[in-house]
């Protein structure tokens, strides 16, 4: 496996691959990796001939008042976890590399990133398309691999897919957990003791919702009502938001039908989580 920083470096081993004949899988990352990403890696790789991991903390994704100095980084260990999973490349540029100074062009998508995450992060979709948007350039793979932890997202990068025509196919992996249910993120990091014991309060969220719906509850309110209470009661929990939309345009729904997201953003302390449950 290796780990290139220039543009150029991967499109000369993916030239290379394409005139093979091999097909590309992508899975694209902030890295500090753990088995939520490795499963996504382990998805491409069993349907692609080569596997190419970006490893990139973007830094048009972050709010002025958000994480981006601090999040976690440790290049050595994602290296050899990659390795271990049998990726063929890792991108891992610097942002200069990304950005030069005369950078001008932003995927802007409307829509879909002003609710949710979106009322809380103004430019973060906007990043994120726009990086995504570059890394596929880049890479030009036949398949992405997104995680559905981060569904909205996920919601977004296929549907700006279908807007510009790119001919990829975009893969959405179920969220792994830890062995008590909180999703895996490379933002657990930040939790103390205290706040990792909270932050179950999440997952658990996310059950009462299914049981709810599960026991018949059709009324979307009611469902969200009743989580949000759920999260009250953790004094350490600070909700964002609980909502429930429509899984393919993250417009607010009242009845409890398929295809549907209910998503939740809450603050444990400092730290900002989000979990979800798909239906449909
Ligand atoms: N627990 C998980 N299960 C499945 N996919 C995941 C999980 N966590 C992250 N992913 C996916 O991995 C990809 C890269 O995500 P990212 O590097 O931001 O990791 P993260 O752990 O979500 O970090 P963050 O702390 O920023 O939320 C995204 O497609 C994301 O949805
Ligand atoms: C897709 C992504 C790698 C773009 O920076 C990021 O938003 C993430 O890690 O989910
Ligand atoms: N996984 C989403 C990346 C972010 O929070 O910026």
């Amino acid at each position: 496996m290796k780990v290139v920083t220039t543009v150029k470096e991967v499109r000369d081993y993916v030239k290379q691959w394409k005139k093979n004949g091999e097909t590309v899988g992508f899975v694209p990352t902030m890295g500090y990796l753990h088995e939520g990403h490795g499963s996504l890696i382990t998805a491409a790789r069993n349907n692609n001939d080569r596997v190419v991991v970006s490893i990139f903390v973007n830094p048009m994704q972050f709010g002025p008042t958000e994480d981006l100095e601090s999040y976690p980084r440790d290049l050595e260990k994602d290296s050899k976890y990659c390795e271990s999973l049998g990726a063929d490349l890792i991108f891992h540029p610097e942002p200069s590399e990304m950005y030069h100074d005369d950078f001008s062009t932003y995927v802007d998508m409307s829509v879909l990133t002003e609710e949710l995450c979106g009322l809380s992060r103004p430019v973060h979709f906007r990043g994120v398309c726009t990086v995504v948007n570059k890394l596929f350039n880049i890479v030009q793979p036949d398949r992405a691999y997104f995680g559905e932890k981060d569904a909205q997202q996920l919601a977004i990068i296929k549907h700006m897919v279908q807007d510009l025509n790119m001919d990829i196919e975009v893969i959405g992996c179920p969220i792994v957990r830890e062995e008590d249910g909180l999703a895996k993120s490379s933002r657990n990091t930040y939790l103390s003791l205290e706040e990792r014991k909270a932050a179950l309060i999440l997952s658990q969220t996310v059950e009462l919702c299914k049981k709810l719906i599960a026991d018949g509850e059709t009324d979307a309110d009611v469902v969200v009502s009743k989580m949000k209470e759920n999260i009250e009661k953790e004094p350490l929990a600070k909700i964002d938001y609980v909502k429930a939309v429509n899984g393919l345009t993250m417009q607010q729904q009242k009845e409890i039908k398929a295809p549907m997201l209910i998503a939740m953003a809450v603050y444990i302390g400092k730290t900002r989580l989000i979990d979800n449950y798909i239906l449909g």
